[in-house]
């Protein structure tokens, strides 16, 4: 937007200095004028609007200054150092215990972008659910999110509302229910092949990187409860689509850069931006975009023919009736990119989590096995997993203290308040449930540690003092839909591999490279590397 209006200015400017004769003492003839005019306008005018929003408006200006908030370091870059250095929400989770506050603090991040984190359930609220569809998500999301289609997830307002109501009936607990077995067939399906890899191996305890497991499981299991179609990643681990959602969502440098550039350029520039990483990232789109638009063509077909199926997320959109074939693509691409590294970043927390605590793992382990007798049984239910007390303890910890989507952003897209403060249009707020799930303020003074016991405390709740303390799924009208669907999935996995696998760091505290994407797992040599070992007897 800045750049077209300087444009048109320096364009109305040059038009008036030539007219009045201004420039002929640099060139007689007008188009040399305009040559030397237009560009030199265009350039300090650039130059003006980048000093005064990067570094007076921030530093001397902006009503936010008043909101209590960390020093800045930098004049020019405020905390960015840090939090590029950092994992995402450490420098965070220094300041809400750090700098006294009413429930916002203000800091300025990369290039002195200006932000706001809301740390009370009173601001949470407000952002969340009274205010929902004020803040909305900003337009660099659409960059950075666009393999995830123009689905729920980007749609606002009334237009969010209505394919809100058009999709909760497919997540609600009776159609997953109907969905469990599909799950824990999936579930299974990945053990023998683990535990196949491990004998094929021939060595004691080999390495297997369970980063790829648990995308590869997710994808299938996403592909099979989402539109019924069989993507046979776990299998077949070279197949195109589990390479493409390998590449776009492990984070690079380039990436890194383009995240920087999207800050301050708008969405026109990037998409057309003349690098790999961005043709790599429109290539994909539109694979995924055709599958999407093949899956469903097929299932028309399939209904049609009244061949019998599961009730996968699309049979359900399409017997519903009033999404578009392109809205019904959009919404696919939405669940399967949004459905599967999510789901798979929790199991990653968790087997590295169990290979570092031997005695959580083994406790587990006996319980798992006490409620299922057998692994290869088709009559497991999902009550009996949710009856495994300690499970349920285990991994609402994991998505409590190593939230998949560590931080997601708002926009005001109005002048309004918050907590009483003014906010003006356009300002950012942080949602980052990394650092919120630490607070001590909201969970007590163990916030800090991994403590799946808190789940035993009364109230059910870990002993928070607000549904808004736990934001691993967020709150409101733009909570995650598959919340529930996504638990179970979670549950199942992890019976089956701490049922039947012992599993040991590659090397003792082994040192991991979290980098912020839009998932964050622990990775390390650009997997997770771990000794994987078949417990006999399950
Ligand atoms: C552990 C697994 C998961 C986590 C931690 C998670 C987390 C989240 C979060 C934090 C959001 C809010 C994003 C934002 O508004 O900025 C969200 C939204 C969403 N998630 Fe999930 N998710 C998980 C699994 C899933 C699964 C399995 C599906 C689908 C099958 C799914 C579908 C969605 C959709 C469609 C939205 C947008 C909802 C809306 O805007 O109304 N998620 N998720």
């Amino acid at each position: 937007m800045a750049i077209l209006e300087i444009l048109l200015l320096s364009l109305a400017e040059s038009y008036a200095l030539v007219h009045l004769s201004y420039l002929s003492v640099v060139a007689k003839s007008p188009v040399a004028q305009y040559a030397i005019g237009f560009p030199t306008l265009v350039i300090s005018q650039g130059v003006v609007y980048a000093v005064y929003h990067w570094l007076i408006y921030p530093n001397f200006i902006s009503p936010l200054r008043k909101i209590p908030g960390p020093k800045a370091p930098s004049f020019w870059n405020g905390h960015g150092k840090d939090i590029i250095a950092k994992r995402t929400g450490d420098p965070h989770k220094v300041w809400i215990k750090t700098v006294p506050n009413d429930g916002l603090i203000y800091y300025k991040g990369l290039l002195n972008r200006e932000r706001l984190l809301p740390t009370t359930p009173k601001v949470l609220a407000e952002v969340l659910n009274s205010q929902s569809y004020i803040f909305v998500k900003p337009q660099f999301f659409r960059f950075s999110l666009r393999l995830l289609g123009n689905g729920i997830l980007m749609a606002e307002g009334d237009e969010h509302k209505r394919q809100r109501k058009i999709l909760t009936p497919a997540f609600h607990p009776r159609h997953l229910r109907s969905l469990f077995p599909l799950l824990w067939n999936k579930t299974r399906e990945m053990v023998d092949l683990i535990a196949a890899e491990v004998e094929a191996s021939g060595v004691p305890d080999p390495i297997v990187d369970f980063n790829s497991w648990g995308s590869r499981c997710t994808l299938d299991i996403i592909g099979k409860a989402g539109a019924g179609i069989e993507f046979n990643s776990m299998k077949e681990p070279n197949n195109d689509l589990f390479k493409i959602y390998q590449k776009v969502f492990t984070p690079t440098q380039g990436q890194l850069w383009m995240g920087i550039l999207n800050l301050i350029m708008p969405l026109w520039f990037m998409h057309n931006l003349p690098l790999k990483a961005v043709r790599d990232i429109t290539r994909a789109k539109y694979f995924i975009m055709n599958l999407c638009l093949d899956m469903i063509k097929k299932k028309r077909v399939q209904m049609a023919e009244k061949t019998p199926m599961h009730s996968d997320i699309l049979s359900i959109m399409m017997e519903e009736g009033s999404l578009s074939d392109e809205e019904m693509q959009n919404q696919l691409m939405t669940f399967m990119a949004a459905g599967h590294e999510t789901t798979a970043a929790a199991v990653s927390w968790s087997v590295w989590e169990l290979s570092r605590r031997p005695e959580v793992a083994e406790r587990l382990r006996a319980e798992i096995r006490a409620a299922i007798p057998v692994l290869d049984s088709d009559s497991v239910t999902m009550e009996q997993i949710e009856s495994i007390r300690y499970l349920r303890n285990f991994t609402n910890e994991i998505l409590r203290f190593h939230p998949p989507v560590p931080v997601t952003i708002r926009e005001a897209e109005k002048d309004t308040t918050l907590n009483g403060e003014f906010i003006p249009k356009g300002t950012t707020i942080m949602l980052m449930p990394s650092v919120i799930n630490h607070s001590e303020e909201l969970w007590g003074p163990d916030a800090a540690e991994f403590n799946p016991d808190r789940w035993d405390k009364p109230g059910g709740n870990g002993g928070a003092t607000s549904n808004y303390a736990n934001l691993t799924f967020l709150m409101g009208p733009r909570s995650c839909i598959g919340q529930k669907f996504s638990v179970e999935e979670y549950k199942a996995i992890i019976v089956g591999l701490a049922g039947r696998f012992a599993f040991e760091e590659k090397t003792k505290d082994m040192e991991l490279s979290i980098r912020a994407g839009i998932t964050q797992r622990p990775t390390h040599d650009g997997g997770l590397p771990l000794k994987t070992r078949v417990i006999p007897g399950w």
